[in-house]
């Protein structure tokens, strides 16, 4: 690994009564890149996901974005620091349109100074339709939320997670429950996100993060097992021998 590392564990430890989920695990991830965590079933992925999302603290170890021991922090404060994440649906209003639902998102991120000035409303409007054409859903600006396909639902939330202009987006299993179209266009849409900045996703399509990511982290029993190219991941012994017998 030879680039920036823009966020990373130090021994990060969580456990859930006296089971301990993830244990001692130390990752830094490259910026500008897209890093997809992977393992088998229960090897820690959403804990990890979680704990580098905010969403609750590691019990042992420290969380550091840029310079900044971000450990502890409230998952509120994160878009605020330049990280958001995309794994919820219940992010959109269903019962407005897709072009609200951006604006929306863009109003939240503007002083109220600002949002009333009619020059940044109309730099609302236009940002809006932009993030609409980066996530493929400009054509369906007037529809309503909840009249998308799942897919496009998805990506919708993309562009409410992207209102902010994260430096870091984490996905949580970006595809789950997609068609294989939607799959692939959500695949595309991803790729063309981490040309401005740097994404980190839990996936258990093998074949999907395989061929889209920069970098891998495989984690198994909690613990890290190994962390490289999509060569070198496949190439891994240790890797071969946990993933034997999984497709
Ligand atoms: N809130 C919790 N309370 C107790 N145990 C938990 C909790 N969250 C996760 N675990 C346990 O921690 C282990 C790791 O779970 P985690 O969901 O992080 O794994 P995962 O790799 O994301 O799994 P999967 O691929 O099945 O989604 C599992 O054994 C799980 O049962």
């Amino acid at each position: 690994m030879s680039g920036e590392i823009i966020i990373r564990t130090e021994a990060v430890t969580r456990r859930f009564g006296g089971f301990t989920a993830l244990k001692n695990v130390s990752v830094g991830f490259e910026k500008g890149k897209l890093t997809s965590i992977i393992g088998p079933n229960g090897a820690g992925k959403s804990t990890f996901f979680n704990i580098l999302s905010g969403a609750f603290p590691p019990s042992e170890g420290r969380v550091v974005f840029g310079d900044a021991d971000i450990t502890g922090l409230k998952p509120h404060v994160y878009p605020r620091i330049g990280i958001s994440k995309s794994f919820q649906i219940t992010n959109i209003f269903p019962a407005f349109t897709v072009l609200e639902n951006v604006r929306i998102a863009l109003q939240a991120h503007c002083s109220r100074f600002n949002f009333w000035s009619p020059r940044s409303r109309l730099g609302l409007e236009d940002k809006a339709h932009s993030l609409l054409q980066m996530v493929g859903l400009e054509r369906h600006a007037a529809r309503l939320a909840k009249e998308l396909a799942h897919g496009q639902q998805r990506a919708l939330e993309i562009a409410v997670a992207l209102a902010g202009d994260p430096k870091l987006l984490l996905m949580d299993e970006p595809t789950a429950g997609m068609s294989p179209e939607e799959t692939s266009a959500m695949m595309d849409l991803i790729v063309r996100l981490v040309a401005d900045r740097t994404v980190i996703l839990v996936e258990h399509k093998m074949k999907m993060v395989m061929g889209i990511s920069d970098r891998l982290v495989v984690l198994h029993h909690g613990e890290f097992l190994a962390a490289g190219t999509p060569d070198e991941i496949r190439n891994n012994d240790e890797v071969k021998r946990v993933y034997l017998g999984q497709h």
